[in-house]
């Protein structure tokens, strides 16, 4: 007998947007399924691998975590995507869905697309695209351009273009998407919660729903079992970059800032705000030595809002490394932004 395809659900959605915390979300309530993760991200630290191993789900065991740290999956299907899943279909044990989180950066489509390569066909399919939106990011106008224009300037033209590089890939990821998580709504008043879900209407294809979340709590029975078979509904999913070749992660750049251990967490996150603005850091994350402590402590900023918590002890024998990843647009003041950084 044939095995039946895998489904295998691809998660998008913009740096920062929550798409690990809906993940880690997912494995904590869907236990009756056994579930395997592949994690790719722009920055060279494994962070989001980390956060999610450290989950600890029986159903979801760290053989069935795949991390494809410092690159962009949607430019490396063939060499890095291919692979990983063939890894994870030689376990003896089959997953029953599998969870691709795609970096920030990426373009969904190039990667759905490859679930029509005969290798992966015959094998997976892609239950759905769902794409995690950071909704304070959208109602203070981070990827701002009017979708008004857009949808005029892709009716006349055909094309859509922009001078935002974040605008591009926020729009190439809603219009893939089957599914849209209007994440961060705690931080949203009614009326831009009203705004964001319209032009997240008007940006995303027809047929996909909205629905609103806090830290990425959504039932996983919404999330999993969509049945889009998104490869073979292709051409219905338009992206910036159908007519011309070339990939949005060249306009952004990323680096490590190591630190020594720190005394005080506060005055960090300090450094952390005045640098994402002074510099306008898209991203921050990374974990850190606090001198004294057993735990480690997991920064995460997104803009200027920045979270910590210590998330769990380190283990021994372990690297008490304090390295923070930093993402920010292309000419962004890599210097300067460590200089501020490391200040004592
Ligand atoms: N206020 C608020 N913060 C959230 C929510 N969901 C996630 N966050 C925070 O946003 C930050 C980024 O969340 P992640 O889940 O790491 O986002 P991501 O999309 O995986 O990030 P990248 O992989 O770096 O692109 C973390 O500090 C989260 O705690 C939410 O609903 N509300």
């Amino acid at each position: 007998m044939s095995a039946a395809k895998i489904p295998t659900t691809i998660v998008t959605g913009f740096l920062g947007a929550g798409k690990t915390t809906l993940i880690r979300h997912v494995l904590e309530n869907a236990k009756d399924r056994r579930l395997a993760l592949v994690i790719n991200e722009f920055g060279d630290i494994g962070v989001d691998g980390e956060i999610l191993r450290a989950c600890g789900v029986e159903n979801c065991p760290e053989e069935n975590i795949v991390e494809l740290a410092n690159g962009c999956l949607c430019c490396t299907v063939a060499d890095d995507f291919i692979p990983a899943i063939e890894a994870l279909l030689a376990h003896e044990k089959r997953p029953d869905h599998i969870i691709i989180e795609t970096s920030g950066l990426a373009l969904p489509k190039p990667l759905v697309k490859a679930f029509d390569w005969p290798a992966i066909r015959s094998k997976l399919t892609v239950d759905g695209v769902i794409a995690v939106i950071d909704g304070k990011a959208v109602a203070e106008g981070r990827f701002a351009d009017n979708l008004d224009a857009i949808a005029q300037e892709r009716e006349e033209t055909q094309t859509i273009d922009h001078d935002n590089p974040l605008e591009e890939v926020f729009e190439d990821q809603l219009l893939c998407a089957d599914l849209i998580i209007l994440n961060k709504t705690d931080l949203l008043d009614a009326d831009e919660e009203r705004a964001v879900t319209a032009r997240l209407a008007e940006g995303a294809r027809e047929a996909a729903k909205v629905v609103r979340a806090r830290e990425g709590r959504v039932d996983p029975l919404i999330l999993l079992g969509l049945n889009a078979a998104a490869e073979s509904d292709i051409a219905n999913r338009p992206s910036h970059h159908d007519l011309e070749p070339g990939h949005d992660h060249d306009d952004f750049d990323s680096f490590v800032v190591a630190l020594p251990a720190i005394v005080e967490p506060t005055a960090l996150i300090e450094r952390i705000i005045g640098a994402a603005r002074a510099h306008d850091v898209l991203r921050v994350k990374g974990f850190i030595e606090v001198a004294g402590k057993p735990m480690r402590l997991l920064v995460q900023g997104v803009g200027a809002r920045v979270q910590h918590h210590f998330d769990r002890a380190w283990k021994p024998g372990e690297a008490r490394a304090s390295r923070l990843v930093v993402i920010g647009e292309k000419g962004i003041d890599r210097d300067a932004v460590i200089a501020m950084l490391s200040q004592p």
